[in-house]
């Protein structure tokens, strides 16, 4: 489902002196349907910069990115928004808090774009919200005042919203207690258990184990020096 082929990134920092950063050679990862696979590898290794090249942020140098057949690497911005519409959910580390909108809305968001009823999707984000303890009398409010949990939680309720196929998930558990990390952990098993493919970085131990069926590390594609 998710499948990077010969993956290779370097970042060319043209306001400093145009120095070259290897960060990633020949990396090869695969993610099957109902699989849950960790990235890891020491900080700067490049976990996030993968997870960045699936999603279509970064661009890929060399190699071949595909999820659920098709292809990320290369691919123009329509292409990359309807596979973010259709088929790649991704739960980053920080809710990008869009002004004035309620929690709510920006849980069933992708639910509306998806042709959701808007009754209909209110309440599956509710229910999600009631799930991950983010008290109803906040549901109403933007999020920009909420704690970093309450604010995590809102953005993990908005990542599970939809049933996606494919999923990416970046350090999906950090800044939460034990009880809201074991709900997060209940939503990754019935996202696998429905069948999809997970990657994900996950700092947590304990909980990367809990979930994960194999783990990737991406040092294995630190580019030789130069
Ligand atoms: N946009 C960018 N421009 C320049 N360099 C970048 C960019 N993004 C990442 N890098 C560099 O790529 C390398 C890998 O970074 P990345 O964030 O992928 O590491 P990571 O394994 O996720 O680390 P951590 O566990 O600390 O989050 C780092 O050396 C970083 O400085």
């Amino acid at each position: 489902m998710i499948d990077c082929e010969g993956v290779t990134k370097r970042f060319t920092l043209h306001n400093q002196g145009g120095t070259v950063i290897e960060v990633l050679s020949r990396a090869d990862v695969q993610v099957a349907p109902g699989e849950c696979v960790a990235l890891t590898g020491a900080s700067g290794a490049g976990k996030s910069t993968l997870i960045r090249m699936i999603h279509g942020n970064y661009l890929v140098e060399e190699g071949r990115i595909t999820v659920g057949g098709v292809q990320v690497s290369g691919a123009d911005a329509r292409t990359v928004l309807r596979l973010r519409r259709e088929t790649l959910g991704y739960v980053s580390q920080f809710l990008r808090v869009v002004p004035r909108v309620p929690a709510i809305d920006i849980v069933a968001e992708p639910l509306l774009t998806a042709g959701w009823h808007a009754d209909a999707a209110r309440a599956h984000a509710a229910g999600l919200l009631t799930r991950l303890n983010v008290p109803e009398r906040l549901w109403g409010l933007g999020p920009s005042t909420f704690s970093g949990g309450e604010q995590q939680r809102v953005n993990i309720a908005r990542g599970f919203a939809r049933n996606y196929p494919a999923l990416l998930l970046d350090e999906p558990t950090a800044s939460l207690d034990a009880t809201n990390r074991d709900v997060v952990l209940s939503l990754i098993r019935e996202a696998k258990a429905r069948g999809a493919a997970i990657l994900g970085i996950f700092h947590d131990e304990n909980a990367r184990s809990q979930v994960c069926d194999r783990v990737v590390d991406v040092s294995a594609f630190r580019p030789v020096a130069t």
